[in-house]
């Protein structure tokens, strides 16, 4: 497998990663993932034959990010229905996997009342419409992943007027994450494209590192600018005056235009308007959710202490044993500390104008509401 990888690096840098893929096999369909808990030691690939792998894939990490976890619950769906599971059940498992990211229930449901729909023609029938709602949902991300690209280089270079930018990012919101080039990574490789990347900063992103192992990665393959810092070295760049603006993704949008995403997102956004540089958050109108009113009501992952107290994966031991951790995967960005939002329909401030609910009704096609 690795040897796979290796021929498609060698032939061209920007190859898509093959993050998910759905494959036909005499067994029986399978889900393979590429397994991104691996990387960037290992380009290796777990493989799921049923449900519980898929959920046990999720919860590991080895498939992660929100765009991502939409399009993998969607195919979960599909899996269940092809291999004669029952989906009602397996759509709920894989919609609980994860509790933050909205995507995966999006995804999930979406696959779901695909299937409902259908199911009256039989469940042959019912399990090719969750699986073309699947490739669809796949296929739109990568379509709503170029379309951030564009507006979010137009926005960083009418908020900077031109020039070079120099862009700090946290976590990993690459093509790992997505159907297409990803969100906010999307947008610093448009930059780069068009010659306006100066540098790119990389937050490792403790405990699990989506920073150093991932998004450095994804920089490295694409032949960006780019440097590693811990995330507590973020504060002494703004001081230094080293970042013209910050680049995030999201896990879930609240109606209000609350941001949440990986733990660390929020502090860089208080150091953002202390040092007046733009907080921009990159994602598509899946991310957003009209039924969450605000920051309070978005549920935060709490994960393992030992994420905290060991080396990842579980290593050698960082604190005595019996150390408590507080381990929250994500915080929550209030949305006045939000400069823009930028979505596949385009960008807006969530605290003015029509906000965030103007783009998620534009993605469902009434503008007026
Ligand atoms: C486009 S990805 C946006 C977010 O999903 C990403 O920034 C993030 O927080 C991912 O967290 P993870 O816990 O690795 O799934």
């Amino acid at each position: 497998m690795a040897d796979h990888y290796a021929r498609r690096r060698a032939g061209d840098e920007q190859t898509r990663l093959p993050v998910l893929r759905w494959e036909e096999s005499a067994d029986g369909p399978l889900l393979v993932l590429l397994d991104q808990t691996r990387l960037p030691g290992e380009e290796a690939e777990t493989v799921c034959a049923d449900v519980p792998a898929v959920v046990a894939a999720i919860r590991s990490l080895a498939v992660r990010g929100a765009p991502l976890l939409g399009i993998t619950g969607a195919y979960g769906v599909a899996l269940a229905a092809a291999r004669g599971a029952d989906v009602e059940a397996a759509a709920s498992r894989l919609a609980q996997a994860r509790p933050t990211a909205v995507n995966l229930r999006y995804g999930t449901e979406l696959a779901l009342d695909a299937y409902r729909s259908a199911v009256a023609g039989g469940v042959e029938q019912a399990a090719g419409a969750a699986l073309a709602a699947a490739r669809d949902l796949h296929r739109e991300d990568a379509a709503a992943s170029a379309r951030m690209a564009g507006h979010g280089l137009e926005l960083l270079d009418e908020l900077l007027s031109g020039g070079e930018h120099r862009i700090l990012t946290h976590c990993n919101t690459g093509a790992l994450v997505s159907g297409g080039e990803g969100t906010a990574f999307a947008v610093a490789l448009a930059a780069h494209r068009a010659g306006r990347l100066r540098r790119l900063w990389v937050d490792e992103t403790r405990p699990l590192l989506q920073g150093a192992r991932l998004t450095a990665w994804e920089a490295a393959r694409s032949g960006m600018p780019y440097t590693l810092l811990t995330d507590n070295a973020a504060g002494s760049l703004f001081a230094a005056g080293e970042v013209d603006a910050i680049l995030i993704g999201a896990d879930r949008i609240a109606a209000n235009g609350a941001v949440a995403n990986k733990v660390g997102s929020y502090p860089l956004a208080v150091l953002a308007r202390y040092h007046h540089v733009p907080f921009i958050v990159v994602a598509p109108t899946t991310t957003i959710d009209p039924v969450t009113p605000d920051g309070p009501a978005i549920e935060v992952e709490q994960r393992a202490a030992d994420e905290v107290t060991r080396l990842p994966g579980g290593g050698r031991p960082l604190a005595p044993g019996g150390t408590t951790a507080y381990n929250p995967a994500f915080d929550v960005t209030p949305p006045e500390l939000v400069t823009a939002i930028v979505t596949e329909e385009g960008a807006v401030c969530p605290v003015t104008g029509d906000g965030v609910m103007g783009l998620w009704r534009r993605s469902q096609g009434s503008v007026g509401g």
